[in-house]
């Protein structure tokens, strides 16, 4: 099985330096710029040197002919990429490694491809990781999420390595919400503890968080079991939890009142507006995620945020 990365951010720089220990990688970039040359894509993970098994190209013709292709563009320019190069992707096992929901369907990416590339095997690699992690070689453990599970049981052999465990599950559905929806919650708690409302504060939206998490998965009917997994529970642990999170950076940033680089890659951003109109769509009960959307558009402030949570009517757990 050949694989290729499309894409080369953080993430997409990061798996093909991990998956090239297993044997030769493609990586494809729309700018490969100085990579090739420089054996490192300084401009989003530095100091990270590429194995000799790491070819970089910005030919798609090229990188395509790999019959595993793991797409890491933002979510929301997964479409767009798609459509570009929708007869170079068609019949292709097709591995999203984006995680989100898109504004203009309130769809997540093996829903997207599946509509764009109707041809291509649907899969999903998501769950606690961050690119630099990955990258290093640092022990780490994913959901490869895949309907068809023969070829699931394929690509969770191909994209195992060493230090990265891949545990697989035939829910898309479920491990494309957790990846997404964590990054919502991931906002709130940065933005709580950039308030300095606490800890406790923090704990407490992470798992009424997951309860919004799982309340939203079981409207659209996946399974329970996924959520409570690495691609739900574990990433929100650990995105809710580590400055390095942009998710989390970007919450930081709001609680304080202090600017954030609009060019980050802030997935959470996107998805909060999305989740926001599925919740009012299907009159869903989400306050943490309507709160972010909130502070997001600048219709609430922090404070005014917090207080209207507190005051909800008291419920049963
Ligand atoms: N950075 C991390 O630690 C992790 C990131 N992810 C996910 O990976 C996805 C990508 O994030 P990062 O790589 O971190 O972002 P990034 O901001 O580092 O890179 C995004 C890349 O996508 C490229 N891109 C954007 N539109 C494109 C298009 N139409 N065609 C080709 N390339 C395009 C950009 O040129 C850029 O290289 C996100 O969904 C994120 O949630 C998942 C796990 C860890
Ligand atoms: O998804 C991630 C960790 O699993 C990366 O988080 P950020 O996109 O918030 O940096």
């Amino acid at each position: 099985m050949s694989v290729a990365v499309l894409g080369a951010g953080a993430f997409g720089t990061a798996l093909a330096i991990s998956l090239s220990r297993n044997g030769p990688v493609t990586l494809w970039a729309r700018d490969a710029g100085d990579m090739a040359k420089q054996r490192e894509n300084t401009a989003r993970l530095a100091g990270c040197p590429f194995p000799d098994a790491l070819f970089v190209t910005d030919d798609l013709a090229y990188a395509t002919t790999a019959d595993t292709l793991l797409i890491a563009v933002p979510t929301q320019k997964l479409r767009g990429f798609l459509n570009a190069n929708a007869t170079a992707l068609a019949g292709k096992s097709l591995v999203a490694c984006c995680k989100g929901i898109e504004i203009s369907t309130g769809t997540g990416p093996v829903s997207v491809i599946a509509d764009v590339i109707p041809t291509a095997v649907p899969a999903i690699l998501t769950g606690p990781s961050f690119a630099r992690d990955i990258a290093r070689g640092l022990p780490t453990a994913l959901t490869l999420a895949c309907t068809d599970d023969e070829i699931g049981k394929h690509l969770q052999q191909r994209l195992s390595t060493a230090n990265l465990r891949l545990y697989r599950t035939t829910d898309t559905s479920g491990a494309e919400l957790g990846g997404a929806l964590k990054n919502v919650i991931a906002i709130a708690c940065g933005t709580a503890m950039g308030a300095g409302l606490g800890e406790s504060a923090r704990a407490a939206l992470m798992t009424r968080g997951f309860a919004e998490m799982q309340r939203l998965a079981a409207h659209l009917r996946a399974d329970p079991q996924t959520l409570a997994g690495l691609s739900g529970f574990g990433d929100l642990t650990l995105t809710c939890t580590s400055q390095q999170s942009r998710n989390y950076s970007l919450g930081m940033s709001m609680g304080q009142g202090t600017p954030f680089d609009p060019s980050t890659t802030v997935e959470g951003a996107a998805t909060a507006q999305a989740v926001h109109q599925l919740a009012q769509d299907n009159a869903l009960d989400l306050p943490i995620t309507a709160a972010v959307a909130g502070l997001l558009e600048n219709r609430l402030d922090v404070a005014t945020a917090m207080r209207g949570l507190l005051a909800r009517p008291l419920k049963e757990e």
